[in-house]
């Protein structure tokens, strides 16, 4: 019934680049701020989410009025519809774990150079890109207190699940990137992060 092959819409892809990181960490952030830079240094890019499919699929099956854009963005709505998305998605990937990986791929455009997945969550999607494309995966570290003050509030089985747990412990990232500077810190690093994803499209 499914397949994780990936897509072959890809011909000019350099690089996926993977952000992992709790809520409110500063994902989308960065991976805007990153997409950015190397919009400047005249690579194609494209932000998509491991989530983006799965978004629109539930959407799709489900008989409610859902509105997929404010789904997609950090509104009251989207913490509502959360926990249960979260359920649809178990119940897709224990048959297929690389099965929104793969989807999310489908809709990059041929042009496109590089790919910045905003929400990897899982062992399973990190391997699954690093199976199928040249990758550089990023980990976001950001206090609580901080991600706090940007909008987190701790809920339980949300929070304590496994979507938000699951790469806690995993060690083998390209970087490590502290989101609680102040931006002219943050700045200096998203200049070394360049770099080194700029040297890992060249190797
Ligand atoms: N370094 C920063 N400076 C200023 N604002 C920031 C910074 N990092 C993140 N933010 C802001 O904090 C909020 C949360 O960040 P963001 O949406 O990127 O987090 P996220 O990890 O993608 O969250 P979620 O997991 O809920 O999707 C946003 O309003 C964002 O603009």
């Amino acid at each position: 019934m499914f397949s994780s092959l990936p897509p072959a819409s890809t011909a000019s892809l350099k690089l996926v680049i993977c952000f992992s990181g709790k809520r409110k960490s500063g994902k989308d952030y960065l991976c805007k701020k990153l997409a950015s830079k190397l919009e400047d240094q005249g690579l194609r890019t494209e932000i998509r989410g491991v989530s983006f499919p799965l978004k629109e699929e539930y959407v799709r099956l489900h008989q409610e009025k859902l509105d997929i854009e404010k789904l997609k963005s950090d509104s009251d709505y989207k913490e509502k519809y959360r926990k249960d998305m979260a359920d649809f998605g178990e119940r897709i990937r224990n048959q297929d774990s690389g099965y929104f990986c793969r989807k999310t791929m489908e809709y990059v455009s041929p042009k496109t150079q590089v790919v910045l997945i905003s929400d990897c969550r899982r062992p399973t999607d990190i391997a699954y890109f690093r199976k199928h494309y040249q990758t550089f995966t990023i980990r976001i570290h950001c206090p609580v207190d901080m991600r706090k003050k940007r909008g987190f509030m701790f809920t339980p089985g949300i929070d304590d699940a496994e979507t938000e747990c699951a790469l806690d412990e995993f060690q083998s990232w390209d970087t490590v990137l502290s989101n609680e500077e102040k931006e002219d810190q943050l700045e200096e690093r998203l200049e070394k992060l360049l770099t080194d994803v700029i040297n890992r499209i060249k190797s």
